[in-house]
């Protein structure tokens, strides 16, 4: 008996000693990670990667140095991993051992709410992206058509901000627990009331939606037109587990009205200042859809089977990913694959990278979607003709379109991605329809990370400058 207890206890410690040498070569690994020197302990590289006057300055180059997956230092001496390879962006976006880092989470709970699609988890998480799946299918989507091709005249941005206080304050706020977050919202600082406000009228606007589609139901009319309606499902007779409760719907209005908003318009201002540049192809774009649309003579249009706008909508994805990076924390010791082996500081070649529960990470999309062994040399360069020139892209496809992290991959990729594609298919065929675009004198649009990636002109205004000339 005395014995048992004896191995028991002996067992018992070695295990212990096994799993605490196991942590501190997680740790150690991770460290051994190659990656640029850091320049400051309180902010990192971070104020490198956040504001570079132009989005990517230090992470491309730094990409082309030390490859697809290496080590940045955050605030306050974190060890952060860069990733871009793309078989472990596979594997972390399809794996259940990563979840949104905490100030992403934070920021997704105050600003959508944790009712909303993307605060939610696990079994709600599949539940509510089941039901609202019903308005994001390809039949659904090209339900909305008509909509769009009313409201293609308006292009809307909203404001966003990033600044070293920002980057400060959510380095301090990762560490504080969540329910301080969800009470800071009751500060009565300008930010905060922003917030509350912004809330309030998201939730004022999905009960007045409901109201209204419940009306016209009652009235007999067709309400499967609209994304409201197709979610509602309510003139379905035959309910099902996929339909929310009206409660639950109106927790989806805030994520509806902003995810699909700056993210698709801020794609649409980057690509028609590239379109801009390039007078010739903008030329065979514009004989595309002029053809096109008077073939379909005022019937509907099969944007789908046009190379040219397809291969420019691709071409804007890739260059400017709206979320061009995007954290993840992992919920365990886990580890992560890799498409090719790395040399560590250590000088060990490694072909997985062993990380210990807590280990943040950034998801470089942007990096990614420019990385030369993917997309070849030009990668870096704006060509829709990559698009049309057979094979685009090497090795395992990612993504739930033309292989672009974009909208990111796995459960919790864009639900709107069918909805935004088509969104600018519609736009830009009006727009490029209609009008011909140049760049002002003087003026060069720049890339910067602001919650998404944002144009700015070149005294650092939100938005781009370009000059229209109606052509029809
Ligand atoms: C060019 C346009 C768009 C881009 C680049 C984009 C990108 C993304 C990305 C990268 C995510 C994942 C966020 C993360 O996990 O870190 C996401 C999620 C989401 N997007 Fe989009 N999006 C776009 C348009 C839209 C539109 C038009 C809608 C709806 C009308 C929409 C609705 C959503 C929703 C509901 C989620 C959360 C999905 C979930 O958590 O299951 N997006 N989007």
């Amino acid at each position: 008996m005395d014995h048992t207890i004896q191995y028991g206890t002996a067992a018992a410690g070695l295990i212990s000693i096994l799993v605490v040498y196991l942590a501190l070569r997680r740790r150690r690994t991770v460290r051994s990670i190659p990656g640029p020197a850091s320049p400051s302990w309180l902010f990192g590289n971070m104020l490198q990667l956040y504001l570079s006057p132009t989005y990517g300055n230090y992470e491309f180059d730094w990409q082309r140095i030390y490859g697809p997956f290496y080590r940045i230092k955050g605030c306050f001496g974190q060890d952060r991993l860069m990733i871009s390879d793309p078989v472990s962006l596979q594997y972390i976006l399809n794996s259940p051992h990563f979840k949104f880092g905490p100030t992403l989470e934070n920021a997704i709970h105050l600003l959508y709410g944790i009712d909303s699609i993307i605060g939610v988890k696990e079994e709600d998480h599949k539940r509510i992206r089941a039901a609202l799946n019903i308005g994001f299918t390809a039949a659904a989507v090209r339900n909305y058509i008509p909509v769009f091709e009313k409201a293609a005249h308006t292009i809307m941005a909203i404001a966003s901000s990033q600044s070293r206080v920002q980057i400060i304050a959510d380095a301090i706020g990762a560490r504080l627990p969540g329910w301080l977050w969800r009470a800071a919202i009751y500060l009565p600082t300008a930010t905060c009331k922003a917030i509350r406000t912004a809330k309030r009228l998201a939730d004022e606007v999905g009960i007045q939606v409901l109201r209204e589609k419940r009306a016209a139901v009652e009235q007999g009319l067709d309400i499967n037109t609209d994304l409201y309606g197709q979610l509602l499902n309510l003139h379905r007779s035959d309910k099902t587990k996929h339909t929310l409760t009206e409660a639950e719907l109106v927790a989806q209005t805030a994520i509806m009205m902003i995810a699909g908003q700056d993210t698709t318009a801020n794609t649409l201002a980057f690509g028609l200042v590239e379109l801009a540049k390039a007078p010739e192809f903008q030329d065979k774009l514009r004989t595309e859809i002029l053809s096109t649309l008077s073939a379909s003579g005022g019937g509907s249009v099969s944007y789908d089977n046009m190379p040219l706008l397809n291969a420019f909508i691709k071409e804007s994805l890739r260059m400017f990913p709206a979320e061009a990076v995007t954290d993840r924390v992992a919920v365990e010791d886990v580890v992560i694959p890799l498409t090719d082996s790395l040399i560590t500081t250590t000088g060990e070649r490694i072909s997985h990278i062993p990380v210990p529960k807590g280990q943040n990470m950034t998801l470089a999309i942007a990096s990614y979607q420019r990385l030369e062994s993917r997309w070849g040399e030009d990668a870096q360069e704006f060509k829709p003709s990559r698009w049309l020139d057979g094979p685009t892209f090497k090795g395992e496809a990612v993504g739930p379109y033309a292989n672009l992290l974009s909208f990111l991959g796995g459960p919790r990729m864009c639900l709107g991605w069918r909805f935004a594609i088509m969104e600018m298919q519609v736009f830009v065929c009006e727009l490029v329809g209609k009008f011909a675009f140049t760049l002002p004198e003087g003026d060069s649009t720049r890339a910067r990370l602001a919650t998404t990636l944002l144009p700015t002109t070149s005294n650092g205004q939100k938005g781009a400058l370009i000059c229209a000339k109606r052509v029809m």
